[in-house]
């Protein structure tokens, strides 16, 4: 459905010549599945999704859309011809009209009878069936982004880009909203390539998240795949919790680092891995103990509220005993 081959895009550089920020990215996407571009602030992001919509041309490699080259080196089809919808990180709502209006935006040339249809379905789509007389202003941030939504899902476009959905948003309400913004998406059966910075958003969001570093897709997997087996140091220090320690400290034969989860360690009087005290503390939900292994790497393991009681009132600097549960962690050299 949507398949990116290996582009190149650049802007101006103040010198002259071009300054090159995506290259040599690659990825695919299913008809009907939720992608994700994860990466920080600069990383190339945004970039990408401008060059799908039609807004940056490509200098090398190529962008299909349901099989229809859109973008290649020296080929720029017009934003308009792509069957691409876009939500803006904004949301770029037209102030001065209301949620109708703005949804049937997109809609022109098609008939008043027409227009009206479907702009009820998609405010029923996204649960504001009520609300299609209100203003932009009268709506809460969640509505708006749902107004939003619904506007670019309304000309029914093959694939729709969504650029940091939840930037607008509380902290407290964006979890609750990424969970169900994937459910409306599913429901309009929408192919989707979004970007954000956030990772938690990702995994609640996506099928399929591609960890991005200056410009370039690192690993394209699922939230599990990223996770549990990250392809380079890289993704494994981006993604989630965890340390990499050097293999010798857990006295595994194999030279290099391992990735240590924090469930990785557990306290057994008979493991064979030994190491220092740091800490014990009480963080929420449960206890984390904080460890200094042979050589030094500092590590935290999350403890289930058994093993923190059997350590409750051990002093800094004891010498634990612990083994590795769920198999040998992921190594890199
Ligand atoms: N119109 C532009 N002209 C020149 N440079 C640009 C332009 N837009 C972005 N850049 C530069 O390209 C790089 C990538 O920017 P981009 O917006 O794609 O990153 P991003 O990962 O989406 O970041 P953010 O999350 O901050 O939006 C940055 O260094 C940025 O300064």
């Amino acid at each position: 459905m949507l398949d990116i081959a290996g582009i190149r895009v650049g802007y101006p550089a103040p010198g002259g010549g071009t300054r090159v920020v995506v290259d040599g990215l690659s990825l695919s996407l299913g008809a009907g599945g939720i992608g994700c571009l994860l990466g920080a602030s600069g990383c190339g992001k945004t970039t990408v999704l401008r060059a799908v919509a039609g807004f940056e041309p490509v200098l090398e490699g190529s962008i299909d859309v349901q099989g229809r080259r859109v973008a290649a080196s020296g080929l720029s089809l017009p934003p308009e011809q792509r069957s691409v919808g876009m939500m803006f990180q904004d949301y770029a709502l037209f102030p001065h009209m209301d949620a109708a209006a703005n949804i049937a935006f997109g809609l022109r040339g098609r008939t008043r009878a027409e227009q009206r249809a479907r702009v009820a379905e998609m405010l029923a789509l996204v649960g504001l069936g009520e609300r299609g007389g209100a203003y932009p202003h009268e709506l809460s941030g969640g509505q708006q982004q749902r107004v939003a939504l619904a506007r670019a899902l309304a000309p029914g476009p093959a694939l729709l880009l969504l650029d940091e959905p939840f930037s607008n948003l509380d902290t407290d309400t964006r979890q609750t909203l990424a969970a169900e913004l994937r459910q409306l998406l599913k429901a309009s059966g929408a192919t989707v390539l979004m970007v954000t910075h956030d990772q938690s958003e990702a995994f609640a969001m996506a099928d399929r998240i591609g960890v991005m570093d200056r410009g370039r897709i690192l690993q394209w997997d699922c939230a599990e795949a990223l996770y549990r087996r990250p392809a380079d140091r890289f993704v494994a220090g981006f993604i989630g919790r965890g340390s990499l320690v050097p293999a010798s400290a857990l006295g595994l034969a194999r030279s290099g680092d391992v990735l240590l989860r924090p469930h990785a360690l557990r306290p057994d009087a008979q493991g064979p891995v030994a190491a220092e005290l740091v800490a014990l503390a009480f963080r929420g939900p449960g206890h984390v103990l904080g460890l200094r292994l042979d050589g030094g790497a500092l590590v935290e393991v999350d403890l289930d509220d058994a093993d923190a009681a059997s350590l409750a009132g051990l002093a800094p600097g004891t010498t634990l005993r612990l083994r590795l549960v769920d198999g040998t962690p992921v190594g890199f050299d």
